[in-house]
């Protein structure tokens, strides 16, 4: 090595090998995401991201990256032989040329610390926007056309979602950098190293044939044998490791329920239910874990048998050359070096075997995410068409996943200020009947036309509070406001003891009662001033005298709304000019309420 043009050599060499790099890696990059299920898979997830008509950014990072990746090979090579020349120098008992060694690792060792942590703080950046743009990427399909929702309803139904979004993009994301850059890595290495070794190697009698260059050849043999060996041993890592993290995420489900439901089973007493419930998912992981020991056991000793082999290998083979003086200690030094590089790139294809079967995991993981959603989106709906202050139902079917008819070509035309109750036996299908007409129940036929989202508004028995404030609580679906009138509304849902906290960041769902969780949705009637209200046993919570005080607290702040209740209690009846009866098999009746207190300012009946 020639150390006075060892920069710009190095900077050539680093030009080429990145040209090249940068055209392999496209076309091998281009040809699995044809030809493979996992390049199609990796396509379906992220190609969007390197889009350069989307931002030419990625892209660029990636050659970044890339060119830290051969800088860091040739490092190597460097390193390989200024080794050479130190032990050389020391065998010939030479300091002049040892102190220029130790100059010249200086240098080179000042430039591999800055390289690594240029190195390092390129590649988190990557990651991040990688993970940012993929998180928000699954996000928003999950929320979008309220995929969260129907995705209960199709047959590859997804289990932990939330792990999806948070572990898997984050594994996802990291593999993908690790695997792709450890193959350049290796597959630069090799071909830098093999070179070296070529050099260095001479022939070898064997069995009374000469084999020249036998090193270069016996190191590629040597990792062969062991690469079939590892890859049949290891082939069973991969199921085993995509059913770590579906145990691993069941387990905590059913750790963060007994935490969300624990009012539920603290009254039962359930927790001897809980803990074999938990016991059993947890011996599932623990089976689980037991399997992947054993089988890391075999494929890890194989592993380092092979390693330890190598240390000693290159030594035995040239060490009648070194002892005949055809080698210096120099190149006996790099030659061991040498062919642990090349034996480890070689073997990065069989230690990455592992890490390769988790990938694989989570890229399964994460399309059927996506399979799963795209199947809840084929899934078919009521024809809803948005109409400004009316609710029309025509010709609306309504059945449960099984087919059987909860409610059969029903029809209705509800004008502003109309107000209905449903009524029937529990189990009949009046939820049902209004997830229908809110657009989420898929087996549905006929066409609904109601006021859009922004304008109705759907109560369930139990509200749902979001994490924050009680402001953020009683404005939600919709973002707070400045001079929002929360107090005002609180005072008239008989909730003024809750004013003064009504910026307290708290669990608000475990701290109100069910009453006052109901009172606070009906304030969210009045601050979002719908156009049509459904109120599915919203009230069932307060006493009757309180169920009143609300429901007249609607009829006075919004005369001109539409209301459709579902309820038990008769005391509703009076503030319902008609009635729904609902008599199960699809069968249906409509009509006039009897003891509706509003009969003489109420619009006509429609037929
Ligand atoms: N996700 C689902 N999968 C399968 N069946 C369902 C699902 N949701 C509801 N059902 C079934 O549909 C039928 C109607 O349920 P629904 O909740 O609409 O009744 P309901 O009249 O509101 O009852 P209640 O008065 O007790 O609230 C029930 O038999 C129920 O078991």
């Amino acid at each position: 090595m020639d150390w006075n043009n060892a920069l710009l050599e190095s900077l050539i060499w680093i030009s080429k090998a990145f040209i090249i790099s940068i055209i392999c890696l496209s076309l091998i990059v281009i040809i699995l995401a044809r030809f493979t299920i996992w390049g199609r898979q990796f396509r379906r997830l992220t190609w969007a991201f390197f889009s350069p008509t989307r931002s030419k950014k990625p892209l660029l990072w990636l050659a970044g990256i890339v060119f830290l990746t051969l800088f860091s090979v040739r490092m190597n090579v460097l390193f390989s032989f200024w080794s050479n020349g130190l032990y050389s120098a020391l065998q010939k008992l030479d300091a002049k040329v040892f102190w220029t060694m130790v100059i010249i690792f200086s240098i080179l060792a000042t430039v591999h610390v800055v390289r690594a942590l240029i190195n390092f703080y390129v590649r988190q950046a990557f990651l991040i926007h990688w993970r940012v743009w993929l998180t928000n990427n699954l996000v928003e399909r999950w929320l979008s056309n309220q995929a969260y929702h129907r995705t209960q309803f199709v047959a590859q139904k997804i289990d932990n979602p939330d792990q999806r979004i948070q572990q898997d993009v984050e594994g996802f994301v990291s593999s993908s950098l690790l695997l792709s850059m450890g193959v350049l890595d290796s597959v630069v290495s090799l071909f830098s190293f093999s070179f070296i070794l070529w050099g260095l190697s001479g022939a070898l009698g064997m069995f009374g044939v000469e084999i020249p260059r036998a090193m270069v050849f016996l190191v590629y043999i040597y990792v062969l044998i062991a690469t079939i060996f590892a890859v049949r041993v290891g082939r069973p890592l991969m199921r085993l490791s995509f059913m770590r993290e579906k145990f691993n995420a069941d387990f905590r489900y059913a750790l963060v329920r007994v935490r969300e439901y624990a009012e539920s089973i603290a009254f039962f007493r359930g927790e001897n239910v809980e803990r074999s419930a938990l016991a059993s998912r947890f011996s599932d992981i623990v089976g689980n874990m037991w399997a992947i020991i054993s089988r890391s056991l075999k494929f890890q000793g194989l592993n380092l048998v092979v390693s330890q082999i190598a240390v000693v290998f290159p030594l035995i083979i040239q060490a009648p050359r070194f002892f005949s003086k055809q080698i210096t200690l120099g190149d006996m030094m790099q030659t061991a070096q040498a062919f642990g590089q090349v034996q480890d790139s070689l073997s990065f294809f069989r230690n990455a075997y592992d890490d390769f079967a988790g990938y694989r995991a989570i890229m399964n993981r994460l399309t059927g995410y996506l399979d799963s959603i795209d199947a809840a989106l084929q899934l078919p709906g009521a024809q809803i068409g948005y109409q400004q202050n009316i609710f029309i139902v025509d010709g609306l079917t309504v059945k449960t996943p099984d087919q059987l008819m909860l409610v059969e070509n029903l029809n209705l035309n509800l004008p502003p200020m109309a107000s209905l109750l449903i009524r029937g036996r529990s189990g009949v299908g009046k939820t049902t009947l209004l997830r229908a007409v809110s657009g989420l129940w898929p087996y549905v036929e006929g066409n609904i036309a109601r006021p859009d989202p922004q304008h109705t508004l759907f109560l369930p028995q139990k509200p749902y509070l979001p994490l924050g404030t009680l402001r953020t609580a009683l404005h939600y679906p919709n973002l707070v406001r400045n001079d929002d009138g929360a107090s005002e509304v609180l005072r008239k849902c008989q909730l003024s003891h809750l004013i003064p906290r009504l910026d307290d960041d708290a669990d608000w769902s475990q701290i109100l009662s069910l009453g006052e969780q109901q009172r606070l949705a009906i304030g969210r009637v009045l601050l979002s001033r719908p156009q049509v209200v459904f109120l599915d046993e919203a009230s069932s919570a307060m006493d009757e005298g309180l169920e009143h005080a609300m429901y007249q607290l609607i009829r006075d702040t919004l005369p001109q709304v539409i209301m459709v209740s579902v309820g038990h209690r008769s005391s509703l009846a009076v503030f319902h000019a008609q009635e729904l009866m609902l008599f199960g098999a699809g069968k249906w009746r409509l009509g006039a309420m009897e003891g509706w207190i509003g009969a003489t300012e109420a619009p006509a009946l429609p037929v």
